[in-house]
């Protein structure tokens, strides 16, 4: 049987908690928190936080404190493990994409938009082709050509009529009303889940019948990851799919859908990033004997060439992170360059979206530094430094603090400073709303440092009015919008700044995800503590609600991409693709932290690896 948590969060990601966790409850949480807080009590400045993040790390035990101890032996060492890439991408500094390159490009692009033009909006084949386009990670180039066929596909009445397989019309087929349902739910058409009716028995459950069409039954599951709030038949879809397509011997698909199911089951293509998405399907597609080979060999070359532009990018950000030398200057904390890079990859890769590329690249690497500092290294009282000094955004505020925050903060300062740089005229407004920004994730990491350091066990409700800022996600909304051009507008930083709901539920996700995979490893409170001791709830029962309201959280998201959408879709977009991150970081353990996972080999496929032809 399925658990209850597991159907709301829809595939296999934390059916249950880790078994090693399963055995931590409450009562040994609390004891430990008790031991925690008479060591505690010996002294002022300890930190109360003991992170133990990676088998490699050497967290030291509390230490036992004396009259004539200092700052400097009361702080406690957390060894994060070295970055496994080092200086690895400082050789693509010299890498460009060639003029032959470009027009190559061009010309094949051209035979694509012919294609896809040529192709009748009233087609099952039109359908294929749009998403086969956008799966491979090709149709930002052929925006406005999509915009116009879905629209036409949505207008039409008597949709695929002439359409006619032996059966009769194929848009009976559950393949084709699932796919043209999540296509046009993910263009922004609210399109009822009445559709799915005629494949539901007269109990309102999907009929047993359907097991022997997996390709639709793919295709249903795919597009309930479209779902909003109290749309059941979804649910309901979801749950019947996972399950059915779960246990159906994989000798009954053939080797192509087989894959598609098992990549699916990982990585529905709603939460998955649109680069690493390309590269699986990319694979899927040239083995499928219907694909064109016209679309096939674009999408070859705009993925090798929009890798080598990344390439170019990671090695300048590297030369810049190296120029800092945090790794001697501020050891303690994560050096995770390429993970960052790579989780900014995952909110926009396309060419357009370089400049806001670098600018919130170097932003959220310093948020990571930040987020040590308060985690691990800071005494309260240094923090409480540096929170004011945030606050007052003033280089003469960086006098008062300790040389190592010095580093750090000079670093924000700079950055902050190029992006009002690289700002039009008349556009101050962009940096300034980055930076209030900025200003309330650090105000909300001083909070929950103040919190441990005074033994306050927070209520959930209390814990997440700080913890969703916290999460960071407010900020990185924001400062996405930065580099971006002309398609933002002053509404779209007021909208992010008004804690919209699309913002919060993507913070939702980032946050309770993150608090899950570090239960157990990281001591400090998160929303599994904060529930089990208010609800008095066993671990399990405290991760079944927490995975709930990250599932509804991407119903939110949902809901908030539907027509008429209260900003436009590229801002959106941002927002639902920094919540697409997170399940690949965040759903086996924190593979931000300790990265030589198969987040290596993810980085690996999307930044080092070109693809080739079979
Ligand atoms: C997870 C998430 C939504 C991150 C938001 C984006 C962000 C600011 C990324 C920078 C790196 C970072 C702080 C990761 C989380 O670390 P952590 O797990 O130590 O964060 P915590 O101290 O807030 O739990």
């Amino acid at each position: 049987m399925r658990s209850k948590a597991s159907v709301f969060y829809g595939h296999s990601a934390y059916k249950n908690p880790p078994l090693c966790l399963q055995a931590i409850n409450t009562t040994r949480f609390l004891t430990s928190k008790t031991k925690l807080s008479k060591r505690k009590s010996k002294r002022k400045e300890i930190h109360p936080r003991n992170i133990i993040v990676d088998m490699e790390i050497q967290s030291s035990a509390c230490p036992i404190f004396t009259e004539n101890m200092n700052v400097e032996d009361v702080r406690r060492s957390v060894t994060y493990h070295p970055s496994i890439w080092g200086d690895y991408f400082l050789e693509f500094a010299s890498k460009e994409i060639s003029e032959s390159e470009k027009a190559e490009l061009l010309r094949q692009k051209e035979e694509v938009r012919r294609l896809l033009t040529t192709t009748s909006d009233n087609s099952l084949l039109k359908l294929e082709l749009i998403n086969a386009i956008q799966r491979l990670g090709v149709c930002y180039h052929f925006e406005k050509e999509i915009e116009v066929s879905l629209q036409r596909i949505h207008e039409g009445r008597n949709y695929m009529e002439c359409n006619k397989n032996d059966e009769g019309n194929v848009d009976d087929e559950l393949h084709v009303v699932a796919l043209r349902f999540r296509l046009l739910r993910q263009q922004g058409y609210n399109l009822s889940t009445d559709v799915f009716k005629k494949f539901m028995d007269r109990e309102g459950k999907f009929k047993e019948s359907l097991v022997g069409d997996a390709q639709g039954m793919l295709s249903l599951y795919e597009a309930a990851h479209l779902g909003i709030r109290g749309e059941t038949i979804l649910d309901e879809a979801l749950e019947f799919c996972s399950s059915r397509l779960e246990s159906m011997a994989v000798d009954k698909m053939n080797k192509s859908l087989a894959t598609q199911v098992y990549e699916a089951m990982k990585n529905p293509i709603r939460k998955t990033l649109t680069r690493l998405g390309a590269v699986k399907f990319l694979s899927v597609y040239q083995e499928d004997e219907s694909h064109d080979e016209t679309l096939l060999k674009f999408a070859r070359l705009d993925f090798n060439l929009l890798q080598k532009l990344h390439q170019k990018e990671l090695s300048d950000i590297t030369r810049w992170w190296k120029g800092l030398d945090f790794k001697n200057k501020l050891p303690f904390a994560r050096d995770r360059l390429v993970e960052c890079y790579f989780w900014i990859l995952g909110i926009y890769f396309e060419p357009q979206y370089q400049l806001a590329r670098k600018i919130l690249s170097k932003v959220i690497l310093l948020a990571s530094i930040i987020d040590d500092i308060y985690d691990v290294y800071g005494t309260l009282d240094e923090l409480q430094l540096f929170t004011d000094a945030i606050q007052r955004w003033d280089i003469c505020a960086m006098e008062q603090l300790p040389s190592y925050m010095k580093t750090c903060y000079k670093a924000l300062f700079d950055v902050y400073a190029e992006m009002e740089e690289s700002e039009e005229e008349g556009e101050s407004y962009r940096q300034y709303h980055a930076r209030e920004e900025m200003k309330k994730l650090v105000s909300a990491y001083y909070k929950e440092a103040e919190w441990l350091y005074n033994k306050h066990t927070p209520t959930m409700e209390e814990y997440m009015k700080v913890a969703i800022p916290s999460a960071g996600y407010v900020m990185i909304a924001a400062t996405s919008l930065v580099g971006m051009g002309h398609v933002v507008t002053r509404d779209d930083f007021h909208w992010v700044s008004s804690e919209p709901l699309a913002v919060t539920a993507s913070s939702v996700i980032g946050r309770l995800m993150d608090d899950m995979a570090g239960y157990g490893f990281e001591k400090k409170f998160s929303a599994v503590e904060c529930y089990m001791i208010e609800n008095s709830a066993s671990t399990e029962e405290a991760f079944g609600v927490l995975q709930k309201q990250v599932s509804n959280a991407w119903k939110d998201i949902n809901h908030e991409c539907l027509h008429p959408t209260v900003v436009s879709m590229p801002i959106l977009l941002r927002v639902l693709n920094a919540a697409r991150v997170i399940p690949l970081l965040y759903k086996d353990g924190d593979g931000y932290s300790n990265p030589k996972t198969e987040i290596k080999e993810i980085i690996k496929s999307v930044l080092i690896e070109p693809v080739l032809a079979i």
